[in-house]
This record gives structure tokens, sequence and C-alpha cells, in this order.
């Protein structure tokens, strides 16, 4: 998948601030002193990012430290953001709640927004990569839970994202089917190649599938490291679980309370 041309956006307090040179044009996304207060609290404390395009990174945190603050920020959907952000034009979310309209079959949630022969015909390819083929005429509300979020891939992926932004995807799945999504994003981000940011309170999935992983603390960047574990990633492995250490002390969570790596795919949370 190609990097879509990428778009400037100056937002907040900083709109009238000096603007920065423009990044590299292949870069994924970047953000420049990104800052976001909800009234006395400033929850983003000048971020800067940078990701390649086609690069899987993690983002991990504890609960309410601004995961999804700064993933709204990149998906453009916080006009009160202050700072700047470089992203793709084509962009695409998915939430931990599928989001699909109860009244449009699966196939029109897919395709939403797109119409004619070719965009139904992208539609059914969509389905078929996640899975899904003859549920196209469904409704959403009889698909299960697992299901609807292939589908809320499905709709992600037919807009051919040059980033794709994950805010908690796999969160209100049971250990199965996390474990079955885990594979399938791999897959379709692998064939695709779009950058991804990945929300999660997980640390073994972080580790598991992000290229990078970053740990946000008190408003900052507080931990950016590489994964660079041998193919296929295992847990228990000895640099797994040493990175999955290293990650689970940047968030403060003692060990032993985390539990030992989880072979049921229902890891730690960050929380
Ligand atoms: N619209 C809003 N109005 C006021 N406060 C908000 C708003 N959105 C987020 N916050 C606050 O900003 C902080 C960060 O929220 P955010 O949802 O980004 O955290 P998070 O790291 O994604 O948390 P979690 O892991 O629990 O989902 C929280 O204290 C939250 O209450």
């Amino acid at each position: 998948m190609a990097t879509g041309t990428l778009t400037t956006t100056t937002t907040g307090a900083a709109r009238d601030s000096a603007r920065t040179t423009p990044p590299a044009a292949d870069a994924g996304f970047v953000t420049r002193n990104l800052t976001r207060s909800f009234g006395p609290r400033q929850v983003l404390r000048g971020i800067d990012l940078e990701a390649a395009p086609g690069e899987f990174v993690a983002l991990l945190g504890r609960s309410g430290s601004g995961k999804s603050t700064l993933l709204r920020a990149l998906a453009g959907l916080d006009a009160e953001a202050g700072g700047e952000i470089l992203v793709p034009e084509r962009r695409a979310v998915v939430f931990q709640d599928p989001r699909l309209l109860p009244w449009k079959s699966v196939l029109d949630n897919v395709t939403l927004g797109q119409h004619g022969a070719a965009a139904a015909e992208r539609g059914r390819a969509a389905l078929a990569e996640v899975g899904l083929t003859g549920h196209e005429r469904d409704w959403p509300k009889t698909l299960s839970g697992g299901e609807a979020q292939r589908a809320a891939l499905a709709r992600a992926l037919v807009r051919e994202p040059a980033l794709l932004l994950l805010d908690e995807p796999f969160g209100a799945l049971d250990a199965l089917t996390r474990i079955r999504m885990h594979a399938l994003v791999q897959e379709l981000c692998s064939r695709h190649r779009p950058a991804v940011l990945l929300v999660t309170h997980d640390v073994d999935e972080a580790v598991l599938l992000a290229d990078r992983v970053l740990v946000l603390t008190d408003g900052h960047i507080s931990l950016d490291v590489p994964v660079e574990l041998p193919s296929p990633r295992l847990r228990g492995d000895g640099a797994f679980t040493a990175l999955r250490s290293r990650l689970l002390r940047e968030l403060g969570i003692d060990e032993s309370a985390a539990g030992a790596h989880a072979p049921s795919g229902q890891p730690p949370p960050a929380r």
C-alpha cells in the first residue's frame, strides 16, 4: 500500500504559531510538540513522534495516560489538540467497539460513503480478506463480536489506508478470538503495509505485533524501543520476556502482580 500525500494539520493553540519545516514526504506520521489539555489537566505535553511508512507502532500507557487522546489527534478527530500533525490523507480508524450501522448490511457498512459496482467489489474483496465471505447481506446484529470487529477491519482496509489507527481493537474480544485477530492483523498489515498506531493496554499484545513500542507517561513518551525479536515471536522466549519485563517496569507494574507470561492469550493489562 502506497503512502498518501502527508497533510499538515496545525491545530489548537499552535494554529497561529510559526510553522516548522514539513518532514520527509515518506513518513508514516509525524507529530511536533503535540499538546492537549482538558481544563487544567495537560494530558499531552508536547509530543514529538515520527513513524516510517509501513511501521507498526504500539502505544502503551496506564489507564488515563492519554493514549486514545493521541490517537484521536492523529485521526483528525480532535480539533482542540495543539501542535503540528502530519498524517497521510488516506487513514482509517478501528475502535474497540465495531461501530457498524445497524440499519445497513455488512457490505454497505464496509463500503460506507463509497458507491457503485467497483466499491461493492472492493468491499467484497475486503470481506473475503477478513474471512467474512457469505456475510455480505447480513445485518450487523447477527454477527458475533469477533465477526463484527473483522467487518470493522474490512471497512478500514477498503479505504487502502496509508495510516491505520487501532484503538484497543481487541479489547472486547475473548482470549481465543483475540489470538485469531492478532494473526489476522499481522497478515493484513504485512500484505498492505500501512503505518499502524495500535493503542493498547496489553503489554504482550504490543510485543507480539509491533515493530516498535512506545510508553506514554505523564504526557510524554517515556520509552521508545524497537522490537527486535526472532520470528516467530513466542511468549516465554527469553528476549520476549526481557522486553516485556522492561515495559512492565516502565509502566510501574509489579511483574509478579502481572503474572507470568499468559499462554491463554489474556496478557496482563497496563492498568
Ligand atoms: N473529552 C474529554 N473531556 C475531558 N477529559 C477527557 C476527555 N477525553 C479524555 N479526557 C481525559 O484525558 C485523560 C486521558 O484520556 P484517554 O482516553 O486518552 O486515556 P487512555 O490512556 O486512552 O486511557 P484508557 O487506557 O483507560 O482507555 C483522562 O484523564 C480522561 O479522563
